[in-house]
């Protein structure tokens, strides 16, 4: 089986994907970004792919929200990974040489905090490994990368500063994607579905919020993300506490339908702790 995710070699998607599947004899496919992720998942390029969803401290990964919309692709499980994130140097640079961080965007806004109170540039990358990767090619002294200690072992740089997140209790949660909906052969603890509603009409999020109420299904996450074809339209993403095998959740959908809203089911699945 191959499997996509984020590289270069040293990604915190690296080592999701590789502690995730540790007892499987996996060939690897390193993509340049998330959207490529997706794109060769999709294209068949590989069975499967890891891809970062959310984070706790700076919320829903867009670009991955946008490329479920985008792609007809399937949930098939979730992984909870705690992120560390460092200050990667050169050896020997020293702290108040630093004068720019370089990091992916998601890994920049969980250190708002620290960037701030430094007063350094940022600069976006695809990647904390691919920043990474560039202090170590660039040979340069005033610049970090903001990455993991798995990502400063592999380009052999310097923690010079440890634990710079916002908030030390981290965690990014991974879904696993793949093209084929995996059978539902036994119950699962989660239901991830897409509400898109065909109208809008005041009250229409609390018509399908109204649903889960009134079933008893709890939800672990909500997120609206534009149409992007009109200011102020939304697609809904809604995960519940249930499996897709429990009854409660056949009829919400059914509901949901019945009420005129396009729903998507995106998988349902259970979640790994790593
Ligand atoms: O850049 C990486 O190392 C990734 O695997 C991506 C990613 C993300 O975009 O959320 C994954 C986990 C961390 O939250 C930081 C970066």
């Amino acid at each position: 089986m191959k499997v996509a995710y984020l590289g270069p070699q040293g990604s915190f998607s690296e080592e999701a994907a590789l502690r995730y599947f540790a007892d499987q004899q996996n060939d690897w496919h390193k993509c340049d970004s998330i959207v490529d992720v997706l794109e060769a998942v999709e294209e068949g390029i590989a069975d499967k792919g890891i891809v970062p969803i959310e984070n706790s401290i700076e919320g829903t990964i867009n670009i991955t929200a946008d490329g479920l919309l985008r792609h007809d692709l399937f949930v098939e499980a979730e992984i909870i990974f705690p992120v560390s994130l460092h200050l990667l140097t050169l050896k020997g640079a020293a702290l108040d040489e630093i004068s720019e961080v370089w990091s992916i965007v998601p890994a920049l806004a969980q250190c708002r905090d620290f960037i701030r109170k430094s007063k350094v540039k940022s600069r976006q990358f695809d990647s904390t490994s691919a920043a990474a990767q560039a202090v170590k090619n660039q040979e340069r002294k005033d610049v970090a990368a903001i990455a993991s200690k798995y990502a400063a072992e592999v380009f052999d740089l310097q923690i010079t500063k440890s634990g710079i997140q916002d908030n030390a209790n981290n965690h990014t949660r991974f879904v696993v994607i793949s093209k084929e909906n995996t059978e539902v052969s036994e119950p699962k603890t989660k239901t991830m579905l897409l509400i898109s509603p065909t109208e809008d009409y005041s009250g229409v999020l609390s018509s399908i919020l109204n649903v889960f109420t009134a079933l008893s299904i709890n939800l672990t996450w909500i997120e609206s993300r534009p149409t992007k074809k009109q200011l102020g339209t939304y697609h809904f993403f809604v995960e519940a506490q249930n499996g897709l095998h429990e009854e409660k959740m056949n009829k919400a959908i059914t509901i949901l339908q019945a009420f005129g809203h396009d729903v998507r089911v995106l998988g349902s699945y259970n979640t790994t702790k790593l």
